[in-house]
């Protein structure tokens, strides 16, 4: 429920909240510009002097306004005209026009009436209220998602676009809060929905055939710092009897022109003081460093419409793919999905059915949004995890098992986990393992003993569709078709050879992108928009199972790249190692955003060995901010697969790379990469100690070597590898 009211005004509401956004970010500069550009009275000027100064120079001078910032303007009528003028406090001369400038006056209707009327000022407000209803069901998802109100500022976990807006949320939600608001009750003061509380000091007659005082002999006049004035207004030498009047913080007093007393006082009412507070606190006028703030934290919502958008359109691209998809309140079976590649939905929509065929009422959702209270009604959960990098989560799932493990009342409903895998990882559907560890840490009832499914097998997902069925009581015996993924076409541009004469043969393929139109980019359809160390699905001829290639570019190069090392009788390896220019390939995009570096100029060790090195050449190949990068890289020969020698060469000399170190197996020193980490434990402790990134590619020995050296050099400042992935600074990417 807490989530509809989120997205849907957020959705529909975009682009009125962004105009208002926008406009009141710009509006924000104003105030502190008018109290820099206008020059200040002296801390000891009175409204007498003041007054004086200004009656000198326009004996017909009618009224006086001091703006909080300090802007003063005079109104007069002189030889039957009217004139009107900003006045130096100090000289009484007049330094410029009160209109206000085109840009304000623009930004200012846009803003408040959206350059219409009546109409106009009612479709802002409910902008505002949407804002409003925006910001506070985001405040409590933010707080839902962190694990409660006192965890607000405990890290984000997840993909970058909800980390983001979560982190933004967080800075941004008060100051969006308060403007819409002040905003509504700007709007309904307009519209004299609230009281406006204001009332004159009662219109006394001033004593008749007196000659007007002096200003300065006006006692109150004296005695009233310019710096309170609002506004004086003169006695109309038309109107026998007329006063001044002087309005200041405290109240409006009419005073005798002639004899200088007061003759009334009323101070402003409960509503008045409100609406004035409420208009400094939206407008920033006379709080002036406020409203730079507010107007930053405005600025946050585009960043955040876009990335609310994002994960709105990522939930969308699986989710709506559910047919007969039922509520969440009304759901008796939910099923949770964690994936990264997708093909864990296809299971999920496979089960969906076969579920819903029997009958049941079943909703089928991300795991990342689960939250026990969305599911009032369900029976039973059934959990499809997938595992990514050495037994962790998909990355929209980060965060989730802490979540399950730290619920106060577990779901009633028990759970069933099945894990997708593959075997020849160590961490066998490790991540299905943590959430069933998680779910028993919350006393969370489980309904049969955790599955798994490995390598995507229609066998063993039919076991446990028969397994799932006794255990609910439906009977159930499922076969699942696998979806071929969507692939688009690359042509090889170029190869190059190398590590033939060491039993190594293995070749870096360069491809040319398709073509892609803008909108396909804003979209980020297929491979117009990938990071090294992302991966390529290739499906060789001959098999329906894809084979993955970390990708060693970016799409900022201009071209897709891989490492390819020839196995004897392996399919895809042999299919593409054949390729020569001009051939084209099938394949499809896979992110791997849990393998990146983490953004900052902080150091990053990268150690990969063979076509390990893939990815983090194309780390290096985009460092073009020059961040401090050191190299370990394992090979046999450095005569034959020093893979991108010449490469690291170059980006040594244009300082991408700091350091190359190499690790020759076949040559007479006989080392390898966690040998030479050894040898240079001292540095690379150092670097470790210093908030390096340490990065490792390539084959499953080299990857567990390369840790056990790496904890004997952690334990020297502290940490450890797991020490280190906890805080997202050890990654891996192992095969
Ligand atoms: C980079 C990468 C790392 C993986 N790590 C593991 C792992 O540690 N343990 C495991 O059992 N499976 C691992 N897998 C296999 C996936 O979990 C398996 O292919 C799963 O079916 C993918 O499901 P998805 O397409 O829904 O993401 C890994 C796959 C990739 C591509």
């Amino acid at each position: 429920m807490l989530r509809f009211f989120h997205r849907w005004p957020g959705l529909l509401a975009l682009v009125l909240v962004l105009l208002l956004a926008v406009t009141g970010a710009a509006l924000s500069l104003y105030p502190m510009a008018e109290r820099l550009a206008v020059p200040q009275a002296e801390s000891n000027l009175s409204v007498a002097d003041l007054a004086t100064r200004v009656a000198t120079a326009h004996p017909g001078i009618e009224q006086i306004r001091r703006a909080p910032s300090g802007r003063v303007v005079a109104w007069w009528f002189e030889g039957g005209t009217p004139g009107a003028a900003v006045i130096d406090p100090a000289t009484g001369a007049e330094i410029g026009s009160p209109d206000p400038a085109f840009g304000l006056r623009f930004l200012t209707d846009l803003h408040r009436k959206l350059m219409l009327g009546d109409g106009g000022r009612i479709t802002a407000a409910v902008g505002a209220g949407l804002m409003l209803l925006l910001s506070v069901s985001g405040a409590f998802l933010v707080a839902r998602r962190m694990g409660g109100w006192n965890r607000w500022f405990a890290r984000a976990r997840g993909p970058l676009a909800s980390r983001l807006h979560t982190e933004l949320a967080r800075f941004a939600i008060g100051g969006l809060v308060l403007s819409s608001v002040t905003g509504l009750w700007m709007t309904a003061s307009v519209f004299s929905l609230i009281p406006d509380g204001a009332t004159d000091p009662a219109p006394e007659s001033a004593l008749p055939g007196l000659a007007p005082l002096p200003l300065a002999e006006i006692p109150l006049f004296a005695e009233t710092p310019a710096s309170a004035l609002k506004e004086l207004s003169f006695p109309s030498s038309d109107l026998p009897g007329d006063s001044f009047k002087l309005t200041t913080d405290g109240g409006a007093a009419r005073i005798d022109p002639g004899t200088g007393q007061m003759l009334s006082f009323t101070t402003p009412g409960f509503f008045e003081r409100v609406t004035e507070v409420m208009v400094m606190l939206h407008t920033g006028q006379g709080a002036e460093t406020l409203g730079l703030i507010l107007g930053l934290m405005a600025l946050a919502v585009p960043v955040l419409g876009w990335t609310g958008f994002t994960q709105w359109r990522s939930a969308q691209t699986y989710g709506s793919r559910i047919k007969a998809n039922a509520a969440p309140m009304k759901a008796q079976t939910v099923i949770l999905v964690a994936s990264e590649g997708g093909s864990t939905w296809g299971f999920a929509r496979t089960l969906h059915k076969g579920l819903t065929a029997a009958g049941l009422a079943v909703h089928t959702g991300a795991l990342s949004r689960f939250d026990p209270a969305r599911f009032p009604h369900a029976e039973r959960f059934a959990i499809l995890a997938a595992t990514y990098g050495e037994g962790e989560a998909p990355t929209a799932a980060r965060g989730v098992a802490e979540r399950i493990a730290r619920l106060k009342t577990p779901p009633k409903a028990p759970f069933a986990v099945l894990g997708f895998g593959d075997r020849s990882f160590p961490a066998f559907c490790g991540y299905a393992e943590t959430l069933v560890a998680a779910a028993r840490t919350a006393g969370w009832a489980e309904m049969m003993p955790m599955g798994r499914v490995d390598r995507q097998s229609a066998q063993d997902f039919t076991r446990w569709s028969r397994d799932f069925g006794a255990a609910i009581g439906v009977p159930l015996d499922l076969t699942h078709l696998p979806e071929r993924p969507s692939t688009e076409a690359l042509t090889l541009v170029s190869r190059r050879d190398y590590g033939a004469e060491v039993q190594a043969p293995t070749t870096i393929l360069r491809f040319a992108l398709p073509s892609y139109t803008l909108l396909h980019r804003l979209a980020g359809k297929g491979f117009s928009c990938f990071e090294a160390g992302d991966l390529i699905g290739i499906l060789p001829r001959g098999s329906e199972v894809p084979r993955f290639y970390s990708l060693a570019s970016s799409a900022r190069d201009g071209f897709l790249e891989i490492c390819v090392r020839r196995h004897p009788g392996g399919l895809c390896s042999g299919q593409l190692t054949d390729l020569a220019p001009g051939d084209r390939i099938e394949g499809f995009l896979r992110r791997n955003p849990g393998f990146r570096p983490q953004p900052g100029r902080k150091p990053v060790i990268l150690i990969g060995a063979g076509t390990g090195i893939g990815p983090l050449a194309g780390f290096l190949r985009a460092n073009r901010r020059h961040r401090p990068m050191h190299l370990y890289f394992g090979a046999r020969s450095p005569q034959s697969d020093l893979l991108y020698g010449e490469d690291c060469a170059l980006w040594q000399q244009s300082g991408q790379l700091t350091r190359l170190t190499t690790a020759f197996s076949r040559s007479e020193a006989r080392s390898y990469v966690q040998d030479a980490l050894r040898a240079d434990a001292e540095a690379v402790a150092k670097l470790i100690k210093g908030g390096a990134q340490i990065m490792v590619c390539g084959g499953r020995e080299m990857a567990e070597a390369v840790r056990d050296a790496l904890s004997e050099i952690a334990a020297r400042v502290g940490e450890s590898p797991a020490s280190l992935k906890e805080k997202g600074r050890y990654v891996e990417d192992v095969y």
